[in-house]
């Protein structure tokens, strides 16, 4: 019989806090980097001043998740029975421990997921009372927020737990929340778009398997639903959702609050949303050409356009990456192999030529490429989800495997309150002058 997974996290929770003490003690005033006033007025910008384990984004190769490439994972990890998709259950094993897991060892993690999936009925009331225009990410989050109540953890710190255990009762959250997700996700498309016909959850599913089975959507959207989760589910620890997370949760804030604010950060269309952006700006193009695709010439046209018109190009650029996101390649393979001859798709492949060299020529943005936003919504649209606004929760039940193995390991290794300093204007301005500016730490 192979270990537990929380008697393993354990053990490596005890081998890693050594490392991290001894860097704090012994080398706390080695200097990594220096800050610019460039960097403080740009959204701070390359600026290392976080620390993860758990994924690593190289600007170059794109993301590893516990050094890992994607392609690496998708490979190694246990596949689904019946699917060619891995088990979203191992990633998070992966992600948690470090560990390739074995099949025992997914299967460990679904039965915990399974036996938590069951949602309080205050749950459906409050998704049943919410407006009807309200965002689907509204009710998402809102949901998750209202989870709270049931958090162990917050129990747990009010009894007097020791520091060095928090990471325990956050594991149980953790698992309790994220067994929850899929059914608040498919509880919310049934409300808003089926007249709140519901599928029962089944428990003899996988996390993605039954997730498709909630929605109503044949094969393969199983593998979909894997693919969709594994891919977004970590991108190291400095975009909007994961420091969110990591911030909110640093002032010990439980599970629910932080992935709840995580969640709120995804939802902002430079982030997250953009995925629902690009099917918005595919449909605007999509009913001027009455429907038909678009030449490359008409193509450019509207690129140019929507520049012209001061807004962005969704789904294109990126923060830290400086080549096409892995994420958007793994995605526009499945593509190719299992929907070439979708309209929209060819959109999408065409844009991949036509945007790169326009957004060149603009010369404004850093990474004229393609990220994972491009890609994914027109995967689901193909599937036959068309109400995009809902295309952000996928990502958000997908970050928040991410984000819970993070902010477990936040509390294993006691990581603290985060708050860093801030200046004013007139200060930026004395140091621009060369004058002599003493800051007190
Ligand atoms: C899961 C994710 O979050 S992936 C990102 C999803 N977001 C999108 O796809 C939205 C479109 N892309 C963007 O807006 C940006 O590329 C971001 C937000 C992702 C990154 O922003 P930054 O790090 O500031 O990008 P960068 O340094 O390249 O920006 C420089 C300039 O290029 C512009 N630019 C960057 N990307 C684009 C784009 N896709 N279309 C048009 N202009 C762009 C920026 O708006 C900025 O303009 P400004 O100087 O007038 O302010
Ligand atoms: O890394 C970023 O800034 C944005 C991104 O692609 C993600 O969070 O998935």
């Amino acid at each position: 019989m192979a270990k537990r997974l929380k008697d393993t996290l354990y053990e490596k929770i005890m081998d890693w806090r050594p490392r991290t003490e001894r860097l704090m003690k012994e080398y706390g005033n080695v200097v990594v980097d220096q800050v610019t006033i460039g960097q403080i007025l740009g959204g701070m910008r390359g600026i290392k001043s976080l620390v993860s384990d758990i994924s690593y984004l190289d600007p170059q190769e794109g993301i590893r998740y516990r050094g890992y490439t994607l392609p690496e994972v998708f490979e190694k990890l246990p596949k689904a029975k019946g699917g060619n998709m891995p088990l979203v259950e191992g990633l998070f094993y992966l992600l948690l421990t470090g560990d390739m897991p074995t099949e025992e060892q997914a299967a460990e993690v679904a039965d915990e997921f399974n036996k938590r999936r069951i949602l309080p009925r205050f749950i459906y009331e409050l998704i049943d009372a919410m407006p009807c225009c309200s965002h689907p990410m509204t009710i998402f989050s809102t949901a998750i927020l209202t989870l709270h109540r049931e958090s162990f953890f917050t129990k747990k710190y009010h009894a007097g737990i020791s520091k060095l255990d928090y990471w325990d009762p956050t594991y149980e959250d953790s698992l309790n929340l994220l067994a929850k997700l899929p059914e608040i996700a498919t509880y919310t498309y049934a409300k808003l778009y089926r007249d709140g016909k519901r599928i029962q959850s089944n428990p003899n599913l996988d996390f993605g398997g039954n997730f498709a089975h909630m929605m109503g959507i044949g094969k393969p959207y199983d593998d979909v639903s894997r693919m969709h989760f594994i891919v977004h589910a970590d991108h190291e620890a400095g975009n909007v959702s994961a420091h969110t997370g990591h911030l909110v949760a640093s002032s010990l804030s439980d599970v629910y609050l932080s992935i709840s604010a995580m969640v709120n950060g995804l939802a902002g269309p430079l982030h997250g949303l953009a995925n629902q952006e690009v099917l918005r700006w595919l449909q605007d193009l999509m009913d001027k050409m009455n429907g038909e695709v678009p030449t490359e010439d008409e193509l450019k046209q509207f690129v140019w356009n929507t520049l012209n018109s001061g807004q962005v190009i969704p789904g294109f650029g990126h923060a830290v990456l400086r080549k096409t996101d892995p994420r958007y390649m793994l995605q526009r393979e499945f593509s190719l192999k299992n929907m070439p001859e979708d309209p929209l798709f060819k959109v999408v492949d065409m844009l991949y030529n036509v945007v790169p060299p326009i957004l060149l020529e603009q010369g404004k943005a850093k990474n004229p490429w393609p990220n994972v936003d491009a890609q994914s919504g027109v995967i689901q649209w193909h599937y036959g989800i068309k109400e995009y606004d809902f295309y952000t929760v996928l990502f958000g039940i997908g970050r928040s495997i991410g984000i819970c193995a993070n902010i477990i390991w936040d509390r294993a290794l006691g990581y603290p309150l985060e708050r860093p300093k801030s200046l004013t204007t007139a200060i930026l301005e004395d140091f621009a002058a060369g004058k002599d500016v003493v800051i007190e730490d």
